[in-house]
């Protein structure tokens, strides 16, 4: 039995580091306190001063005793703390004129150039960034997330999304077991399914090919599919590829989701891939559900064995809905739901539509950042540069958003996937241990595909809030034009905004500019810019699927840094469940008011006068028959 001494005025559930299961530990604690209860923790005596604690956990791991301490009380901290007086009098329009400072903020990797000289920082401010990766254990935290360890503390799982683009031959271990092996399996199947559907070889219920893909499913198991579908689609080598094929998402539980989705297709010539880690997604099974009435009315119930098939963690539940077992793919819980497109869930539906060679090449994409972001040193890391940069934006700064700005229509679905993977990850409001925060951690992120963006909200970025902005494009274009006697080719001119945008933002206009342009005393407040608003930019060769994944996996990885520097848990989700729970309740009160008439009871006023409203606007009953849209 050890003894833990604790410091009961920082002890918070979440503290106490838990024996092995069904191990007695005897605690120790200073001050008169009551047992903070704590998941699997059980106190059994309590004598003076001590607690006995039992285990009740089946599971063997043992959480090592959290530190209570903050990063935001270390000295690196506080010294960038400092540091942040230093740089408010600063410029960018000086800073750039240092050219050494220019050039030691470029870093390129495998042909991507990061270029961060437009940060709101000095060299000595990366210094000081690096100093606070040392305070906050990065290293260790990197390793940790590679060696499988149960880093996502509050779920007891190891975070191993890397597992999923690793090469056969890679070893990644979780409780011990070598996972590579399992996710090959399932990636093997997956070629084997997609080639034959490809093919033509499995078909459809009444003979004819499958070339119409429906993927529900939503979170985690939409946007990150959604993101790189969107982006090969005009790839020319994954476009060849996708010849005469569809590939459709279906997310929204609205019916018009449906009903768009559904628009011009053949329950014949279509197959639906039902994508939820958990199988319990409302929004998912109502729509799993509608697509399997779509297809048996249409072709009987035994159609459903041909036309539908799973990707889940939940296999037992995937059985139960109706789905043949042997059409399941499995992906496994060490895969958080938005860091899950490289399992099958995006890699089913993208094989489906692209074939598994093109989505070979995204993982292998992915593949080569992680190997990057475990073995580069931090001065020249693109994830980690990344990350720290952000929580000096975000933290230190203050700067609450984060625009992401690709240069590139093919990128029009990026901004939603990493609002997810950011928002979900790191909005938290308590440290791993479940200490509040002083300070802030997480950002808002958003954006759209430039040009697009600098006709609609660049206004406020140029001159009312500041938002750190990332430029993101690509030397070549996916899709080239040309027109004779034009001064440039599109891409160049669009390529010409994601060059200048930054330095406009950057350099800003000064009145004196403006005298001398003769511009009306009137107009001189309106039209200067104060500038010294930063961005960052990053310059791919392409976007192919290889880029693709490289982007994907910086992205994902710059999140965990930033999560890693602020101590939080970024790989659970706690704060989606309440309005889930709440739903539920709604839920249960719609049908009673339809098939009953019963009153709307137990709400607040507020919510009683809109269901009130809304059940008067639309009544009747559940009818006996299915009704399907009639797009
Ligand atoms: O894949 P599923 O289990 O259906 O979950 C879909 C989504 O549901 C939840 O709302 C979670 O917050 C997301 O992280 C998840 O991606």
């Amino acid at each position: 039995m050890d003894a833990v001494r604790f410091d009961p005025i920082r002890l918070q559930p979440g503290h106490l580091s838990r024996p092995r299961s069904h191990e007695r530990w005897r605690c120790e604690y200073i001050e008169s306190t009551s047992y903070p209860e704590k998941g699997s923790c059980v106190l059994v005596e309590e004598e003076a001063r001590t607690w006995i604690v039992e285990s009740r956990a089946d599971s063997e791991v043992e959480t090592v005793m959290a530190s209570t301490a903050l990063i935001c009380d270390t000295e690196p901290w506080k010294d960038l703390k400092e540091h942040i007086n230093v740089i408010e009098k600063t410029h960018l329009r000086d800073l750039m004129n240092d050219v050494d400072r220019c050039q030691s903020m470029m870093v390129e990797f495998d042909g991507i150039i990061l270029d961060y000289s437009r940060q709101r920082a000095r060299l000595d401010t990366t210094e000081k960034l690096f100093k606070l990766a040392e305070a906050a254990d990065l290293r260790k935290k990197i390793d940790s997330m590679y060696n499988g360890e149960h880093i996502n503390s509050t779920e007891n799982r190891s975070v191993l999304h890397i597992a999923l683009r690793a090469p056969r031959d890679k070893v990644i271990c979780s409780d011990g077991k070598n996972v590579v092996p399992d996710v090959w399996d399932v990636l093997d199947k997956i070629k084997d399914f997609s080639d034959r559907v490809r093919s033509g070889s499995w078909v459809g219920a009444t003979g004819k090919a499958l070339k119409d893909v429906v993927a529900i499913g939503i979170g985690g198991s939409f946007l990150g599919p959604l993101f790189v579908h969107t982006a090969l689609q005009t790839d020319p080598e994954s476009a060849d590829c996708a010849n005469g094929r569809q590939l459709r998402f279906l997310a929204n539980v609205d019916p018009v989701d449906v009903a768009r989705n559904l628009k011009g297709l053949n329950p014949e010539t279509t197959l639906v891939v039902v994508v939820s880690k958990t199988f319990t997604t409302a929004e998912t099974m109502l729509n799993a559900r509608t697509m399997r009435e779509w297809i048996s009315s249409a072709l009987g119930a035994q159609a459903v064995a041909k036309h539908m098939v799973a990707v889940s963690t939940n296999l037992t539940l995937v059985e139960k809905f109706g789905i043949d077992p042997a059409n399941a793919f499995a992906f496994w819980d060490w895969v958080g739901g938005r860091y899950s497109v490289c399992s099958a869930v995006g890699v089913l539906p993208l094989s489906l539509q692209y074939g598994f060679p093109i989505v070979e090449k995204f993982l292998k994409g992915a593949s080569n950042i992680d190997n990057h972001f475990y073995s580069t040193s931090f001065e020249r890391n693109l994830p980690v540069l990344l990350g720290l940069l952000s929580v000096w934006n975000v933290t230190f700064l203050g700067y609450p958003a984060r625009a992401i700005l690709p240069y590139a229509q093919a990128l029009e679905k990026f901004a939603p996937h990493i609002q997810q993977v950011s928002m979900e990850s790191n909005g938290k409001g308590v440290s791993i241990d479940g200490v509040p925060l002083p300070f802030e951690a997480g950002e808002i992120d958003f954006g759209e595909p430039g040009t697009n963006g600098q006709h609609s909200f660049y206004q406020l970025i140029h001159q009312g809030r500041v938002i750190p902005c990332d430029f993101i494009g690509s030397i070549k274009s996916q899709q080239p034009i040309y027109l004779k006697g034009e001064v440039v080719s599109n891409h160049d001119e669009l390529m010409s905004n994601f060059f200048a945008q930054p330095d406009a933002l950057a350099y800003g206009k000064n009145p004196e500019q403006l005298l001398h342009e003769n511009v009306p005393d009137h107009l001189i407040p309106h039209k200067t810019f104060s500038g010294n608003r930063p961005s960052l930019s990053l310059l791919l060769p392409s976007f192919d699927a290889y880029n693709i994944g490289q982007l994907l996996a910086i992205y994902e990885h710059r999140i965990a840094v930033e999560g890693f520097i602020w101590g939080i848990n970024s790989f659970d989700q706690w704060g989606v469940e309440l309005g889930k729970v709440l739903a539920t309740q709604v839920r249960k009160q719609l049908h009673l008011s339809r098939t009953e008439g019963g009153p709307v009871q137990g709400f607040n006023f507020s919510t009683t006068t809109l269901l009130t409203k809304y059940l008067e606007v639309e009544p009747g009953n559940p009818s006996d028959s299915n009704e399907l849209p009639r797009l």
